[in-house]
């Protein structure tokens, strides 16, 4: 091996520095992870450190795996032994083994998120607390976010003042005791057990940091407080080396802080800092497109990457008139690169701000054959939401007996497994269907109060859905409202799940446009069926799909990434709290979307309307701060500008004008007396569509109607 050969001169500098600690920082692309591996074999052969001395944290199970594979690819066996893994991983080796300090026995079992679910199940049959108001999902969110700031049950306890929190807190009490006495931990608490065993046993500190004596984190700009005071014990008697882009800091939502790695040289002594700046990845016009959009943060490091590559093809823009033309565009593409340039599916990925976006893209490659793989999720049409909202109108297009089966208890009803037993045995007497026979023959069934009543209920929503005149598209979100199950969903803060169900919607509505002769559910059903049969093995040559922040530290040498519209990405979700500061970390969540791409990058969005964000699609601010130059516009210009939405949501000096406007063109600001600052979207004769910020969204309003004003900016 020789180093000066595969790594540049700062590369090689950062490789080989072992008189302090050091700390990289650099933008993507950059070779970072790179470093960290030569870095890891330099120690093995060059200076002859045990791999068992050597510790490498990266941020997921992937990042790991691709790491040990790189440095075993280098150095063969000799690399054996050498501590990849995740800090989850790490903790776990540490507990296994000094568990007892703790009072665990050191085969402990460690929950997952189902495992959690049905002891909090117990607990709050134990304590009557479905009545309260508290759900499963929201006690479980609660536990973690006491974990995670250090909140232990008696505190919770002494805090919560509200009834709500005293059962709150005392269920977390139970929890705590109830897992501890069955040796079981949750994520939160590998994590936290392990600092504590830190914090109260110096001699378990000294044999672990002197057992590592060479300690590297990768994606050090997303590291939260537990984290690093774990870090700290670990790297205590070692040479630590951290790495990171702050322009990459996307978790902040959840606790990461990307001032560990900017005030990482006064925490620590004697610190070196290497900056790279050569991008290896990228063509420059890929490069150059995401150092335009990443300048536009005002609260970042300066730092400018250059590469020696060569220009390279131009961005495409691709601006469609609907999601599904979005998506057939994308599939194409990827057909013409397989095809004509040879291609593997393996070198394209395509990226999506959120999982729901999913759906129309696999859609079409399912349809053209397309071999795909999701990471970090489901199949859209496989998640569990989908299968209960087709369930439902299954149940609503002919009385399934398996729809019904699946949701008599979604949400719940008091329908257990002996009453649907029941329900079946009275349909098999009068030869109906199981719905059916409890419209005819409830009296016959023997049923719980509470089950009677919520299955009058159901069959209550179920046939006003059936006399609905209303667009199939209302009727199913209507249904899905009236039986209770987006109120579940709500109450266990499923957001991503409503999501979901709202892009069905949007796909029900886009298929009844489509199909003005056979707007119906019957036929949608048979339409979508092709994708409801689809299970989740794949071929080995696959397109991979993930959210974005899945694509961290990735590489592929094509990259589509989708759904580029103004409240998508940026999400409407993501600036609720705080909007500058919320935008800046969608700008750096799409500079790490765009700069996972070597040689190609395609931008698509669409037009229309999203039930998801309520509101119009309009292409995304993100695309606009590319520039120009290096963009090329394929498609159908969008009928209005960004730059004019963008103001609606953000003007802050405007003037209003009267009303009586007679020449609307779309694109034109407004504000409505009622629904406030809008855009109009389109002119139909005596009335407009405008669309207003959620949550309004959407309305047609006559176009001279007092309320409706022009608004000069
Ligand atoms: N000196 C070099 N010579 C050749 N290829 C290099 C060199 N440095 C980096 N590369 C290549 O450039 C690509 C990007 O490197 P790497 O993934 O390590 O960057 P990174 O800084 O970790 O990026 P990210 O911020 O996205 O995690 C890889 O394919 C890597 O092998
Ligand atoms: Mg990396």
């Amino acid at each position: 091996m020789n180093l000066k050969e595969l790594l540049n001169p700062q590369q090689y500098e950062a490789a080989t520095y072992l008189d302090g600690h050091l700390r990289i920082i650099a933008g993507a692309g950059s070779g970072k992870t790179r470093v960290v591996t030569y870095r890891i074999a330099y120690l093995i052969e060059n200076v002859g450190i045990a791999p068992r001395n050597i510790l490498a944290i990266t941020f997921t199970n992937k990042a790991a795996n691709e790491m040990k594979e790189r440095v075993e690819h280098i150095l063969g066996e000799e690399a054996y032994g050498t501590t990849i893994c995740t800090i989850h991983s790490l903790c776990v080796r540490v507990l296994r083994r000094h568990a007892s300090l703790l009072g665990y026995p050191h085969n402990f079992i460690i929950m997952d998120e189902e495992d959690q679910k049905s002891l909090m199940k117990k607990l709050f049959k134990n304590n009557n607390v479905s009545d309260k108001g508290i759900t499963i999902k929201s006690m479980i969110h609660y536990i973690s976010a006491c974990k995670t700031n250090l909140i232990t049950p008696e505190k919770a306890t002494n805090l919560a003042s509200l009834p709500a929190e005293k059962v709150k807190a005392k269920i977390y009490l139970e929890y705590e005791n109830y897992t501890k006495e069955h040796a079981m931990m949750d994520f939160d608490d590998l994590l936290l057990n392990t600092l504590c065993l830190f914090q109260d046993h110096t001699e378990v500190v000294e044999l672990w940091s002197h057992r590592y004596q060479y300690v590297h984190v990768d994606e050090f700009q997303d590291v939260g407080e537990i984290e690093y005071r774990l870090i700290k014990y670990f790297g205590k008697a070692s040479i630590v080396c951290v790495v990171g882009d702050p322009d990459q800091t996307i978790y902040s939502f959840r606790g990461s802080d990307v001032n560990y790695i900017l005030n990482f040289d006064q925490d620590y002594e004697n610190v070196k800092t290497v900056f790279l700046n050569q991008n290896y990845r990228s063509t420059k016009t890929i490069l150059d497109v995401s150092n335009n959009l990443i300048r536009r943060n005002k609260h970042r490091l300066e730092k400018d990457l250059f590469t020696d590559h060569e220009a390279g093809d131009k961005v495409v823009h691709y601006s469609a008139v609907s999601e599904a033309a979005e998506a057939e565009y994308i599939a194409n593409t990827i057909m013409n690169l397989e095809n004509e340039d040879g291609v593997n599916f393996k070198d394209i990925a395509i990226l999506y701000r959120a999982n729901y976006l999913s759906r129309p893209i696999e859609q079409v490659l399912i349809q053209k054959g397309i071999p795909y793989k999701i990471f970090g999720g489901l199949k859209f049409f496989n998640r569990k939401e989908i299968k209960d909202a087709l369930s439902y109108i299954r149940l609503l297009v002919d009385n399934d007996d398996l729809a019904f089966e699946r949701i008599a208890n979604v949400p719940t009803r008091g329908v257990g497994a002996k009453t649907l037993e029941n329900i079946q045995a009275c349909a098999l007497r009068h030869g109906l269907n199981e719905y059916e026979a409890l419209c005819f023959y409830m009296d016959e069934i023997n049923l719980t109060g509470k089950a009677k009543k919520g299955l009058k209920a159901l069959i209550n929503s179920m046939e006003n859905a059936r006399l609905s005149d209303k667009a199939p598209e209302q009727i199913f979100e209507d249904l899905l409202r009236s039986v209770g199950y987006i109120e579940m969903l709500t109450k266990d803060h499923e957001e991503s799940r409503i999501d979901n169900i709202m892009e069905l919607k949007n796909s029900i509505a886009t298929y009844m446009q489509e199909h003005p002769d056979t707007a119906n559910f019957e036929s949608y059903l048979q339409d979508i069926a092709l994708y409801t049969t689809q299970d989740e093995e794949t071929d080995e040559d696959y397109v991979s799909l993930m959210s974005i922040h899945m694509a961290k530290g990735l590489e592929f040498s094509y990259v589509f990434v989708a759904g580029l519209s103004e409240n998508i990405f940026p999400s409407i979700h993501a600036m609720e709290d705080n909007h500058e500061s919320g935008l800046e970390e969608e700008r750096r969540l799409a500079y790490v979307a765009f700069t996972r791409a070597k040689k190609r990058l395609y931008l698509t969005d669409s037009q229309g309307y999203s039930y998801v964000s309520q509101s119009p699609k309009v292409t995304s601010r993100f695309v606009q701060e590319l520039g120009t130059k290096l963009v090329e516009n394929a498609g159908r210009p969008s009928a209005f500008k960004t730059d004019h939405y963008v103001k609606v949501h953000e003007s802050a000096d405007e003037q209003i004008g009267d009303n009586k406007e007679e020449n609307w063109k779309v694109g034109d600001l407004v504000v409505h007396d009622v629904f406030g600052k809008g855009v109009i979207v389109a002119v139909k004769g005596n009335y407009v569509d405008v669309a207003f910020s959620v949550p309004h969204g959407m309305k047609t309003l006559m176009s001279r109607h007092k309320a409706l004003k022009r608004l000069h900016s």
